[in-house]
Formats: structure tokens, sequence, C-alpha cells
């Protein structure tokens, strides 16, 4: 009997251009472009024609040494969901935990099974994301097959370039397995309301990962790709609670389906890459970021409610008028309104004393504007030193001077790099899942 394709669905990372910090305050809205950088993810079946019943998924993510995880899964008492379980097997499974795949899981385990009497059949999920989401080794021969690159690294030791993984990987990981689980008529990505059930229940499930609710701009963009975006009231995600714990499944439930819980704004039709142009981003290997930027914003503002709010109110101005010449595609005045957009971003560094757009930024951001074809850019999301973002002419001219201009900066101290990854409209999308070739192990 030939094997059943496997069920495959992609998120986009993302790239936050404009409204960073501002958009943990409801009053204000935030521009978010999805990038073509995708975390695929693959649902199989595990044949159990040998009668044994397992209660085991497997996930990997083979681009990757030891990120195997066994997971066992049982339906707990009291309404309490499905809980999930690391199972320390033997190698190639990994002892580490990976908290986004573990709460992925058995949020999406629980939500099909509050809707859905059928079992859970044994199952084999693979994790495939583009190379742009990791800086890759510079001495390293890297081998890509069927496109996407063995790293040959642990998790431990890879570097992230910042591209939003963990929100592109949690929101394909629900994607596929709700896909995978449930009928058509129980789920669809293609529906309104599939999108609108895989937000909720991707936004629930990666705020409970990452142990804090941000403003989940980037699970936003996962789903529905680039888009403007008014966050949601963190209270509606406050009385959950934990997997296994009483009436934690009915809980979930009424999350993932009462639309009116919720209060986010999502326009994906607002959020425009003029025609003839291209979002870049520039991944920058200098220094690490500081982890405690935004709790530093937020001492500031606390310290000084009525200047910080009239900077903001200033700021979210300017981050408006840059998304109106956008949507516009007349593109004069648009230089003007990145470099406002960056006089305000540094006061709010600066009296937040905060790297937001740290002066080695600066530098760069004035150094590559003034190359032919380049428009501008910012420090996007949370600045720092990480990484840039730049609307530039789609064509190889400009491009190939960018890459110039970048190694020759690289050569005198800062290595900095182009990305391949482009800013992308489309969000979360069904993949034919018999392209993965070598990476699906039923076609090793
Ligand atoms: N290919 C993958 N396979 C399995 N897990 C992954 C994969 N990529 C990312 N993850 C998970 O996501 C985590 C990284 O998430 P984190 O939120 O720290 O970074 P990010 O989302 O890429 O960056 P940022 O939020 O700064 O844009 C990893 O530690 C791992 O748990
Ligand atoms: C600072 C903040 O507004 C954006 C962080 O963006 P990034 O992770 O640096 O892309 C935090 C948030 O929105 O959750």
């Amino acid at each position: 009997m030939s094997t059943p394709p496997a069920t495959a669905i992609s998120a986009p990372g993302k790239v936050f251009l404009a409204g960073g910090y501002l958009v943990l305050d409801r009053a204000y809205n935030a521009l978010v472009f999805g990038l073509s950088a995708r975390i695929h993810v693959l649902v199989e079946d595990i044949d159990t024609s040998s009668g044994v019943q397992l209660s085991e998924i497997v996930v990997q993510s083979p681009q990757f040494r030891e990120a195997t995880w066994n997971y066992g899964y049982r339906l707990a008492d009291e309404q309490g969901g499905v809980e999930v379980t690391h199972l320390q097997g033997s190698p190639p499974a990994t002892s580490s935990r990976n908290p986004f795949v573990e709460t992925a899981l058995a949020y999406a385990l629980t939500y099909i099974a509050s809707i859905s009497e059928a079992r859970i059949s044994p199952a084999k999920v693979t994790i495939l994301a583009d190379d742009d989401y990791y800086s890759q080794p510079t001495q390293a021969t890297l081998v890509t097959k069927d496109n996407f690159t063995d790293f040959n690294l642990r998790f431990a030791d890879v570097h992230k370039t910042g591209l939003g993984s963990s929100a592109a990987l949690v929101t394909a990981f629900t994607g596929a397995v709700l896909s995978h689980y449930l009928t058509p008529s129980q789920f669809s990505l293609t529906s309104a309301e599939g999108r609108t059930k895989l937000h909720n229940l991707a936004q629930a499930a990666h705020c409970a990962a990452q142990g804090k609710v941000g403003s989940g701009f980037d699970v936003a963009a996962a789903v529905y790709g680039s888009c403007v975006y008014r966050r949601f009231s963190p209270s509606i995600l406050e009385s959950t609670g934990e997997p296994g714990s009483a009436g934690f499944l009915t809980r979930l439930q009424q999350l993932v389906d009462s639309a009116d819980k919720w209060d986010y704004e999502i326009d994906p039709d607002s959020a425009t890459i003029p025609s003839g142009t291209a979002l870049v981003m520039c991944d920058v290997d200098c220094g690490s970021q500081t982890v405690s930027m935004v709790k530093k914003v937020q001492v500031w503002q606390k310290a000084d409610p009525v200047g910080s709010r009239a900077l903001s109110d200033e700021l979210h101005k300017r981050n408006r008028a840059l998304a109106t010449i956008l949507e516009s595609g007349d593109l004069s005045g648009v230089t003007e309104a990145f470099a406002a957009i960056r006089e305000k971003i540094r006061e709010m560094g600066q009296k937040s004393d905060v790297p937001i757009e740290p002066v080695e930024q600066t530098e760069l951001l004035d150094t590559l504007t003034k190359n032919e074809g380049v428009f501008g850019g910012v420090v996007p999301g949370a600045g720092g030193y990480d990484a840039i973002v730049l609307l530039v002419k789609n064509d190889e001219a400009t491009l190939a001077a960018l890459k110039e201009s970048l190694s020759k900066i690289s050569a005198s101290g800062t290595n900095v790099k182009l990305l391949k990854t482009k800013g992308e409209m489309e969000g979360a999308r069904t993949e034919d899942g018999t392209k993965y070739g070598q990476w699906l192990t039923n076609q090793c």
C-alpha cells in the first residue's frame, strides 16, 4: 500500500517595520511584513500495521543535530485536555526540551480533542526551516538538499537572525497538526474562520511557551502575512491555565472558537510593498542584544508618563505617514518618512537609555541610504545591534551595489550580510506534501 503524502503547512517569518514598543499599548498599531523565509511543518502517520498501538508523536528537526523529541500523550481527567510528556528515549531522541514544540503540540491536541471524537493516531512531525532564520557558520561547507540546508549543529550552538522562528514554527506546527487530524469541515486554512482559529490557538500556545504575553505581532504575521496589527488585551489569556489542569479543554476551546473574546485588529490590505520595490534585511554580526530592552522602555514610560506619551504619539504619527506612503505607491517623500521615524526612535532610545538605534546602526543606515536605489530603512522591532531592514528598488543593479557596499563595510570591521529573504504578503499556507524529497523519513 502506498504511503499517503504528508500534511504540510508553512508559515512566514516577520520583519517589524514600524511600531516597535508602541504596539505593546492598544492605543497604537504596528506595520509588520511577512517574509519569504518560511518554516514548514509536515505530519505523517506512523505505520502501526504490526499491531502496536503506541500513543506517541515523534517530532524532528533534521537540519539540526540532537533535534528529535518523542512525546507521549493522554487525555487528562476532569476536562484537563491532552497532556504531553517528553519521553527520554534512546538516541536520536534528545534530552533537552523544546518548549515551543511541546506547548504547540499540547494545545493543538487539546483543541482537537475538544471538537472531535476521532482517535489521535501516532505520527511523525518534521520541521524544516529556510536558511535565513539562522546565521550560517562561515567556514563550514553545508549541504543543501531539496531546498533546505543541513546546518550540522545542535540548537544550543545556533545563532538566530531574529526573523521570528518561534512564531512561524508554532503557527505552521499548529496548522499542520489541526489539518492532519481534523476534517476540512472542522478546520480549513483557506476559510476566514479557519484562519481566525489558527491565529487564536497559535497566539495562546506561543505566549504560553514564551512564558510572557508579548504584543503577538509575530504570530499575526505568521498567520496573515503582512498586515497592520493592533494587539489583543493581555487579560484575554490570563485564565487559560495549564494543559492537564481541570477544565483546560473547555477553556481552550472557548478561547479559540469565540471570536468575540478577542479584540485584536489585523488588516492585511493596509500593509503594502510598493511595486518595483523590495524589503530586504541585513544580518549584523555585531555583539548581542540587551534582553531587557522592553522592561527599560517601560521603566521610562512609568517615570515620565506625559513626556513618553507625547513622544509615542508623535512617533505613531510618523509611522502612519510611512504606511500611507507605502500604500499609495507614490514614493516621493519616503526617504524623509524613514528619517523622521528614526529621529524619534533615537530620541526614545536616549530617553529610556536603550540602544534601540545604536550609533553603529545609525552609521550603517546612513551609509546605505546614500546608495542609489535604497529609499531608506530602520532597525526593526525592538531595535539593537542584530539587523536592519531596507526598502530598495527591486532590481539586480541595486542589490549588487548593496552587496558590494556591505562587503566593504564587512572588510573594515562589522560583519554585515544581505539575507536572501524579502518581504512578502502571504501568510500561512498549505504546501504540497510530496515536494520535500529526502527530508521525509518515509521516503528515505
Ligand atoms: N527549526 C526549528 N526546529 C525546532 N525548533 C525551532 C526551530 N526554529 C526555532 N525553534 C524554536 O524556537 C526557539 C527560538 O525562538 P525565539 O523566540 O528565541 O527566536 P525567534 O522567534 O527566531 O527570534 P525573534 O523573536 O528575536 O524574532 C528555539 O530555541 C527553538 O525552541
Ligand atoms: C518591542 C516589541 O514591540 C517588538 C519586538 O520585536 P522583535 O522581536 O525585535 O522583532 C515587543 C512586542 O511587540 O512584543
